[in-house]
């Protein structure tokens, strides 16, 4: 299939090499000529492996038609790329990112395009922009937005193979919550300690700090702790070896998508959260301490 993947970032260069590998003819879009220009000139590289795979590379504003589009740009950026999926209407679109804050947001795309969301359970870390390593194992699942058509079903398993396992979703909203679960508690807790995610399960009063987040966040969510509290500790156990994106994020200086996460889940709230307001707050302080969002 003709893959359109819109984001040169860690998961959009994870994505790509991933479904080359799987025989994809995969173009990614870019915002900067000088990342157009490394991925052309030495497709995209997989390490530890070093790997490279033939990925073409084109700006945003080149935009074809393709077969479908996986859309991996971080959750604050999507306004920007919206208008330039219009032209292309009917086209599939994948939307990979972490939290439930563009929800709203992509609700009227369903009159022109099936949409699909997905949730990545792997870690993704970008060493410059076309070499891109996997930190930790896991799986992609995809449910639908729009009513689950035969042609998101027909996407779906053109895209899955044994380089890129996907697993089909009926219920969109419990997946995404599900993870929202996770990253309200694994991301705000490593980027305020600077710890890879094993460190929640290794020391105590993370781990207990992770709990409480965890179980705000379920009564919110209408999740059962019990579940949500496994599946938190197994993508911490899964991708032990990685630092969150929330971690990379202030690491670097750049906005965060707390407000996607930790902030959608405040605004749902009927009451006081204790423990997200804090972590919320606390992320919004680093960034502003950082001297403001650095969202480009
Ligand atoms: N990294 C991870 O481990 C995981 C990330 N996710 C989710 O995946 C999503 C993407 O995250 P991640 O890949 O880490 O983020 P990155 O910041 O690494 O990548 C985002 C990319 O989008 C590009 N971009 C932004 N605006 C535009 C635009 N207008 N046109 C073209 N490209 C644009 C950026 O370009 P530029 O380089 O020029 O700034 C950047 O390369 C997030 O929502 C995140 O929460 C989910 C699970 C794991
Ligand atoms: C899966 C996990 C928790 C990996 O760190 C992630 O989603 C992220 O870092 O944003």
């Amino acid at each position: 299939m003709k893959v359109g993947i819109i984001g040169g970032g860690a998961v959009g260069l994870l994505t790509a090499a991933n479904l080359t590998k799987g025989n994809h003819q995969v173009t990614v879009y870019v915002r900067r000529e000088e990342q157009k220009h490394e991925i052309n000139k030495g497709g995209v590289s997989l390490i530890p492996e070093h790997r490279i795979f033939p990925v073409k590379a084109l700006l945003l504003e080149e935009l074809r038609q393709e077969d479908v589009i996986m859309i991996a740009v971080k959750q604050y950026q999507l306004s920007e790329i919206l208008s330039s999926l219009q032209s292309y209407s009917n086209i599939p679109l994948i939307f990979l990112q972490n939290g439930m804050g563009h929800l709203e947001l992509l609700r009227p795309l369903k009159n022109s395009h099936p949409v699909l969301l997905a949730v990545i359970e792997y870690g993704a870390l970008k060493h410059d922009d076309h070499t891109v390593e996997q930190t930790g194992k896991g799986l992609c699942r995809i449910a639908s937005l729009s009513e689950a058509s035969a042609t998101s079903r027909q996407i779906i398993q053109k895209l899955t193979a044994s380089s890129y396992p996907i697993n089909l979703e009926e219920d969109w909203y419990n997946m995404l919550a599900q993870k929202l679960v996770v990253n309200a508690v694994i991301n705000p807790l490593t980027a305020l300690f600077h710890v890879k995610n094993e460190s929640l399960l290794k020391n105590e009063h993370l781990l207990w700090l992770a709990g409480k987040l965890c179980q705000e966040a379920c009564e919110v969510l209408g999740l059962s702790t019990g579940e949500s509290w496994e599946m938190v500790k197994r993508i911490a156990y899964q991708t032990k070896e990685n630092y969150s994106s929330m971690c990379k994020d202030i690491e670097a200086g750049r906005r965060t998508e707390i407000d996607a996460i930790s902030g959608y889940i405040l605004e749902k709230a009927q009451c006081d959260l204790y423990y997200t307001s804090f972590a919320y707050r606390s992320i919004k302080a680093l960034e502003m301490n950082a001297g403001g969002l650095k969202d480009d």
